[in-house]
């Protein structure tokens, strides 16, 4: 039986909609509205993340008995659950979208696991509810999958993220305009349940000061460091600015993160920040194969590459100063403000400079090291290198006598490859020459090296395949990549097939390159 301890803090604490249930509406004064999921034809759970059913202190036979689909699909309530949809707003492509909220994701409850650890729980793709605006409140199967796959494989690579629970196929169709092209399409439905310490995003705290609701603005801001950085001290004001302080640089070390595994979010929208710094909302996101800082995987963003990857630091930022607008009336002077988003820069400065160094394999970086690091970059860049075979096989360079043969597999193209050979050999003679300056064994530095450069990533056209599958009913590639990425770093033999570069029909395939947000 399916029995959690609940305490939630959330709706206790914080004013709610006195109106309940999913009519569309602008929310006024309020931080939440109590909604129940809308239940489902035949919740049938397709997988679980035992990791995190762990964590919640979920047992095997409760995972396997037909209650917990019920729950998880949205068809049922187990005692302490009182659902709810939080009411945020957001900037979007760098436009202020006014009231938006949890349109289809909807709280279940804070669970509180046997170690006292709080966890909220959230459906996303329950059914609508006050914030859905013209949508339906549901989530797609093949969006689902990404996101199932996506939170667990970031995890394990270190990478502080959402987590997800159970992945459940709602058995019933959902209607989508995939290309956005007037051809929409039933495609099966599937709820996810999501699990983080903390749902809360930038967007909740924007939307009480676009409405000039400084009480409420204070309120969640008071309530989000009580509840979420109870580690924070001083009085209210200290704790204000070191808080703000805080989420700029867990935001700088996370974005350092998505860069050292090659991440590209895709939608970076403020609603999209959570203000503990996890990655949150996999939805048109992709992972780099060949280098190349301008790609974005989303095709609404195509036209303006806002989300790129090399960008991502950039609005990084410009999504922090958004909240600290926001949150200025909370704050006596804009300086703690300034200081904190200085922090992002000083902060992401230092760890992606950390991050860099351990993936060419050294301790750290040199001043003088800058100029062959952005070399390797635009080498990678130009003869169209894949970024996670490179640096993985780096580690495997011979310092005496390198060569470019352990690069070999890296390479999308042949003649790109002989073309720029002259160039790479010429850098790795440099390189070589840098590590062995070092002094460091060799053994060592690999160790580092590969702790550091991930074997196995979640490549766009893995998902898509596993998602393909699922589609005809077959879940065996989806549970095999939930295993695949949960030992990310290590060779896992039989499976190298997982970590080969994008296969050339992945190229232009939707899915595989190019994301629509349509989920
Ligand atoms: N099918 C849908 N039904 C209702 N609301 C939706 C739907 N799809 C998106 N929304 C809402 O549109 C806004 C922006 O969507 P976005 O794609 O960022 O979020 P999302 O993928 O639904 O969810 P999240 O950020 O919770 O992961 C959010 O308010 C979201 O809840
Ligand atoms: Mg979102």
């Amino acid at each position: 039986m399916l029995a959690l301890k609940f305490d939630n803090r959330f709706i206790a604490e914080l004013p709610g909609d006195p109106e309940e249930g999913p009519r569309r509406r602008q929310v006024h004064g309020a931080c939440w509205s109590r909604v129940l999921p809308t239940p489902v034809r035949q919740p049938q759970l397709l997988a679980h993340s035992p990791e995190v059913a762990a964590l919640l202190g979920i047992d095997e036979a409760a995972i396997q008995a037909a209650e917990f689909a019920e729950v998880f699909g949205g068809n049922r309530l187990i005692e302490g659950m009182d659902p709810y949809a939080a009411c945020y707003g957001g900037h979007q492509f760098g436009g202020w979208a006014g009231q938006l909220g949890d349109g289809r994701a909807i709280i279940l409850g804070e669970t509180v696991n046997a170690k006292g650890e709080r966890w909220e729980l959230q459906l996303k793709g329950a059914g609508p509810t006050p914030y859905a605006r013209r949508a339906d409140g549901r989530a797609v199967l093949r969006s689902s999958i990404r996101e199932f796959l996506c939170s667990e494989a970031m995890h394990h690579l270190g990478v502080p993220t959402t987590r997800a629970l159970s992945l459940v196929a709602t058995g019933e169709p959902v209607l989508r305009d995939m290309f956005y092209d007037g051809n929409p399409e039933y495609e099966p439905g599937a709820v996810v349940c999501r699990v983080a310490p903390s749902f809360i995003r930038f967007g909740n705290f924007e939307i009480f000061t676009s409405r000039n609701d400084t009480a409420l603005l204070e309120k969640l801001v008071d309530f989000t460091i009580a509840r979420d950085f109870p580690e924070i001290e001083g009085d209210a004001q200290e704790k204000r600015a070191r808080w703000f302080a805080e989420v700029c640089e867990r935001t700088a070390r996370l974005i350092a993160h998505w860069m050292r595994v090659g991440f590209v979010h895709g939608v970076m929208n403020t609603d999209n920040m959570s203000i503990l710094g996890l990655t949150i909302d996999y939805g048109p996101y992709g992972w780099i194969d060949n280098y190349d800082p301008d790609w974005t995987p989303n095709t609404t963003d195509a036209e303006g590459r806002r989300y790129r990857f090399g960008h991502q630091p950039h609005i990084a930022h410009w999504n922090l100063s958004r909240l600290a607008d926001a949150l200025l009336p909370a704050f006596p002077t804009p300086d703690t403000l300034h200081h904190g988003l200085d922090r992002y820069i000083d902060v992401f400065t230092e760890t992606h400079s950390a991050m860099t160094a351990a993936k060419f394999g050294l301790h750290r970086l040199k001043r003088e090291d800058s100029e062959w690091v952005a070399e390797a970059f635009e080498l990678m860049q130009r003869a169209e290198v894949d970024m996670t075979l490179f640096f993985r096989k780096l580690a495997e360079i011979d310092t005496a006598a390198p060569s470019l043969a352990p690069l070999a597999e890296a390479f999308y193209s042949e003649a790109l490859r002989e073309q720029h050979r002259p160039a790479f050999e010429a850098w790795l003679q440099g390189y070589a020459e840098r590590l062995r300056g070092d002094g460091e064994p060799a053994e060592a530095r690999r160790a580092r090296m590969n702790a550091t450069n991930p074997r196995y990533v979640l490549r766009n056209y893995l998902a898509q395949e596993a998602i393909d599958l699922a589609t005809q009913g077959d879940l065996s590639r989806v549970h095999e990549l939930l295993d695949l990425v949960r030992k990310p770093y290590d060779e896992q033999p039989g499976r190298e097939r997982f970590a080969a570069r994008r296969p050339d029909w992945a190229r232009q395939k939707a899915g595989c390159s190019m994301l629509s947000c349509s989920s």
